[in-house]
């Protein structure tokens, strides 16, 4: 059974010149005579502490595939036919978990034990004869591996939204302790191992103990030169039997729960120690796995392990996400921090730069490490990263790995010089099948709280003795002393409680954890609130000399006995961590997926009332929308009724000019006194202006304004015309007054037929009055457009269209009228025109009477000058020049318009005596009834016929003598 191993040469590494410093050695767990006799309560003493073969032979479950992610596995030689049974003591086999009876007989057969458990009975030894421990029941046990092996080979896994309510990657900078928060005792859990083991076995007395929570295993490295053969005859390691045994000084068997000899690689290691521990952890245990030993005999080695053969901290991590992946009704957040303990100075190893390199002085906060009482010891404050799948944590934990310090030293070329504190905290909480997290009652809250458990990686400094540098020494030095007090604590540890209910020494004094920063982190775990597995190094045949080779027999030695006086002395109570429900309290405030969850509600809230704000804001900003379209609306139909005011009133401006042209035109005619038909009634321009007299018109151009004057200075060219030629016929008789009625006669002259000032006046205001009327009836008319377009624009466009058109139409009647009595005026100016051809017809009629008279005054003169009686009857002479130059001369002599004028009146004067005129009570005058000839109703005005009249009688009388007034 057992392998004698000659005592091995290390050849590479000389052995070391100062003694290692001897580890606390346990009362109770010194090898004497080559068995492990426990003396402490822990040792069964009767045949029936013996691990029964139904609990101590189960075997590690074999790895459950776990599909894509890679598992590397070896379970060579363990569960494989032929081979040596193993020891019944061991407590490697991790046996069934206390449960009841009846779960336990109800329990369907896991695929895996229900295989392996009947051939591991089959295997079972007859005959145990050494046991370190009693083999005590564990949550590190197959039984309840078998349940999670059998579920997960029934229930289809889906990997989607396993981690579901995990934040994205995010840093953050708190505790990460969280794995002695709990106040949990794994007192019903025991009870119910011991029912089980009660009623199963009946062989177990000191089940209560919780020893099967504490797994001790020792792996021992192949030799440096490779040779797989122990070279020392003094040891015999037996992996089988979890035994190495020392036939030398201070020998003895040592037996553990996992012995790994050389040939063992990590997975084995992995599967035997950590596996099921990391599995409870899922479940809601804190677990603590560390691996302790001299330097440089594979501590890294086994926790970290190489890109071909990982350790147990990557297969952990796989195994943490293969579990969440199997557990679809739970949803897990993880986070991971990683510190170090060196030269007595906790590090946070995620928060150092890399690029600077460990231990380059740089600056960091002091992690100091608190108590609480539900979390226990942490660290504080440290950085934890929240990681959403195996490669990121795997990342994570490189990059610590890297800013660990390392350092060759005389047995190890990059050995780690600080215990490196790898801490996984799992957060679960049950789902609810078949809905989203949102759907909860609870605001998105799910029923049940949040689990928090912690799975602690720890690799601890080696122990060192000799150490060339100053640096090394001081590292060496606090290395070996917090080991040094690891050894004493755990020496130390019982089950009992000091007064404070913490454990305390078997004389219920105060346990030093506080003597060094290790023990301190490590008091939760080994004072009983989590499932612990160590892992002891020793490394056989590594000395060349003698003296190395003693040295490094005592450490291996000391190392053995530190891992039996973990086996025997650390009691877990681990028990599964309450759930923390809501944010009420501590535990709840620690749990980062409650609160995150919270947050999201939180969130979902803050989303709902922003949406609701949106709307009602959107809501707002409608009305606002619709109140300045409605503005905008207004403004436009503003302007447009501004557009339509401003062609209105460009329209009454071009009326206003339409008019005043049509007066101008109008006061021409009516001042020329041509045309008394009286048509510019129309107008307001009454007839009785029709027939001002000329000398009322040449009034009002000498004392009119300045319009008056434009207007008369025509008129005076006119009258001046007519003047002439009236006063050239002035001694005619000939001349038949127009006749006209008593109302023309009436208005404007006076009885001389000269219009005095104030009846010129008179008409004029009263003209200005006709007009100024007339602009009020336009501005009227105007007016009512206005309004009527007003009220088109308040009762809108497409109503509005009606009235438009009729204001339009009176619009255009009103032009249509303008438009018929601008022909008028132009009929009447065509009447002008046509006077004026007439005057200038009997302008020149004039001229020639003027000429005739010439000639009928020389004529006279001669006459008059050669005989002064009557003159003879005789063909008048032609004139002589003589004649010719007075004649021109008298033209010289030509009278002004006003004398013209007055002679023209004298002329009519005479007319009137002679009883050819009759002058009217104003001053007008007409052609007296008698001589008025039957003339059609078209005739030429009377100024017209008068000229006829002399033209007429000039031709009928051409020699008569005409005698000038001058
Ligand atoms: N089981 C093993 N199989 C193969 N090589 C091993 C084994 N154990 C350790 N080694 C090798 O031994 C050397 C030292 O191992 P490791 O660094 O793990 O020792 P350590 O105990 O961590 O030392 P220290 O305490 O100084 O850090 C490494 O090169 C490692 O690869």
């Amino acid at each position: 059974m057992s392998t004698t191993i000659p005592r091995p040469s290390r050849p590479s590494n000389g052995p070391p010149t100062v003694a290692l410093p001897a580890l606390p050695v346990g009362k109770t767990r010194k090898s004497t005579g080559g068995l492990a006799v426990p003396t402490n309560r822990s040792m069964p003493t009767s045949p029936k502490a013996i691990r029964s073969p139904s609990t101590t032979l189960l075997p590690p479950a074999t790895p459950a595939p776990t599909g894509s992610l890679p598992q590397p596995r070896s379970v060579s030689g363990f569960t494989g036919p032929g081979k040596t049974l193993r020891k019944t003591v061991s407590i490697s086999a991790f046996p069934h978990p206390p449960r009841g009876d009846s779960r336990i007989s109800s329990l369907p057969p896991s695929p895996l034990s229900a295989g392996l458990t009947p051939s591991r009975k089959m295997k079972t030894p007859t005959t145990p004869t050494y046991q370190l421990s009693n083999g005590s029941s564990s949550f590190l046990n197959g039984t309840s591996d078998g349940k999670s092996v059998s579920r997960l080979g029934s229930a289809t896994r889906n990997s989607d939204g396993l981690i579901s309510v995990a934040s994205p990657p995010q840093s953050r900078s708190s505790s990460a302790q969280d794995s002695y928060s709990t106040s949990a005792t794994n007192y019903e859990d025991t009870v119910d191992a011991s029912r089980s083991e009660a009623s199963t076995t009946g062989k177990r007395n000191s089940k209560l103990d919780g020893k099967g929570n504490v797994v001790v295993s020792v792996r021992v490295r192949p030799d440096a030169a490779g040779s797989d053969q122990p070279v020392d005859g003094e040891w015999m390691v037996d992996g089988r039997k979890s035994l190495i045994a020392y036939r030398g000084k201070e020998g003895g068997d040592y037996f553990y729960d996992n012995v790994f000899t050389t040939h063992d690689d990590n997975s084995k290691v992995y599967d035997h120690i950590a596996k099921r521990l990391v599995r409870r952890v899922m479940e809601g245990y804190h677990g603590t796995v560390f691996a302790y030993g001299m330097t440089g005999t594979g501590k890294t080695f086994s926790m970290q392990g190489t890109a071909s053969s990982p350790g147990v901290i990557p297969l952990a991590i796989t195994d943490i996400f293969s579990y969440i992946r199997e557990t679809p009704s739970r949803e897990f957040l993880l986070r991971v921090s990683y510190l170090e303990i060196y030269n007595e100075k906790i590090h946070d190893l995620l928060s150092m730069s890399t690029a600077t390199g460990p231990g380059v002085g740089q600056q960091q906060e002091e992690i100091k490490l608190r108590e609480d009482s539900k979390r226990g010891v942490y660290a504080t404050p440290l950085k934890e990263e929240i990681v959403q799948s195996p490669t990121q944590l795997l990342r994570v934990i490189a990059r610590g790995d890297q800013a660990r310090r390392t350092a060759s030293t005389q047995f190890n070329a990059r050995s780690s010089r600080s215990h490196a504190v790898v801490q996984i905290v799992v957060e679960s909480r049950e789902r609810v099948p078949g809905s989203a997290p949102g759907d909860s009652k609870r605001q998105g809250l799910p029923p049940g709280g949040v689990r928090v458990s912690t799975l602690s990686l720890i690799d601890l400094a080696g122990s060192e003795k000799a150490a060339e540098s100053k640096e090394r020494r001081q590292e060496g030095s606090h290395i070996n002393k917090s080991l040094l007090t690891l050894g004493t604590v755990i020496a130390k540890l019982s089950d009992n409680k000091d007064k404070d209910g913490k454990t305390a020494d078997k004389d219920g004094k105060h346990l030093p954890y506080r003597d060094s920063k290790l023990t301190r982190l490590l008091q939760g775990a080994l004072s009983g609130g989590s499932l612990v597995s160590i892992l002891c190094t020793i490394q056989i045949g590594a000395a060349a000399s003698t003296a190395s080779a003693n040295t490094h027999t005592n450490e291996t030695l000391n190392t053995l006995k530190f891992a039996s006086r973990a086996k025997n002395n650390i009691v877990s109570h681990a028990k599964r961590a309450e759930e923390a429900l809501g944010a009420g309290g501590d535990g709840g405030a620690r749990v980062l997926l409650e609160r995150y969850r919270m947050e999201i509600a939180e969130l979902r809230k803050e989303l709902e009332t922003q949406a609701k704000n949106n709307s009602k804001k959107e809501a707002e900003e409608e009305k606002e929308r619709d109140a300045l379209e409605e503005l905008a609306r207004e403004k436009e139909a503003e302007l447009r009724h501004e557009e339509q005011m401003l062609e209105m009133q460009l329209a009454r401006t071009a009326l206003k000019e339409r008019i005043d042209h049509l007066n101008r035109l109008i006061l021409s005619s009516k001042s020329i006194g041509v045309n008394a038909s009286g048509s510019f009634s129309s107008l307001g321009i009454h007839h009785r202006y029709s027939q001002g007299s000329v000398r009322s018109s040449m009034t009002v151009s000498n004392g009119g304004g300045k319009l008056s004057l434009e207007r008369t200075a025509s008129m005076t060219s006119s009258v001046s015309t007519i003047g002439r030629k009236s006063s050239s016929h002035r001694s005619s008789s000939g001349v038949e007054p127009v006749p006209r009625t008593e109302d023309e006669d009436s208005v404007g002259s006076n009885g001389d037929g000269t219009a005095s000032l104030a009846a010129q006046n008179r008409a004029l205001q009263a003209d200005l009055v006709d007009k100024n009327r007339y602009i009020q009836t336009l501005e009227k008319r105007l007016l009512q457009a206005r309004r009527a377009s007003s009220s088109r624009t308040s009762v809108g466009i497409s109503t509005g269209k009606g009235i438009m058109v009729g204001e339009d139409h009176s619009v255009a009647s009103l032009l249509k009228e303008k438009d018929t009595e601008i022909a008028e005026l132009r009929a009447r100016l065509d009447d002008k025109d046509r006077m004026l051809a007439a005057l200038r017809t009997a302008a020149r009629s004039r001229d020639n009477a003027e000429r005739v008279e010439s000639r009928s005054e020389v004529r006279t003169s001669q006459i008059l000058d050669s005989n002064p009686g009557p003159a003879p009857a005789a063909s008048p002479p032609a004139a002589p020049p003589s004649l010719i130059r007075q004649v021109s001369q008298l033209r010289k002599q030509t009278k002004s318009v006003d004398e013209m004028s007055k002679m023209l009146d004298e002329m009519i004067q005479d007319r009137v005596e002679s009883g050819q005129i009759i002058r009217g009570n104003r001053g007008s005058v007409r052609v007296a009834p008698e001589r008025v000839p039957k003339e059609p109703p078209s005739q030429p005005p009377i100024q017209l016929q008068l000229l006829a009249k002399q033209r007429t009688s000039l031709a009928a009388e051409p020699t008569k003598p005409v005698a000038l007034e001058v």
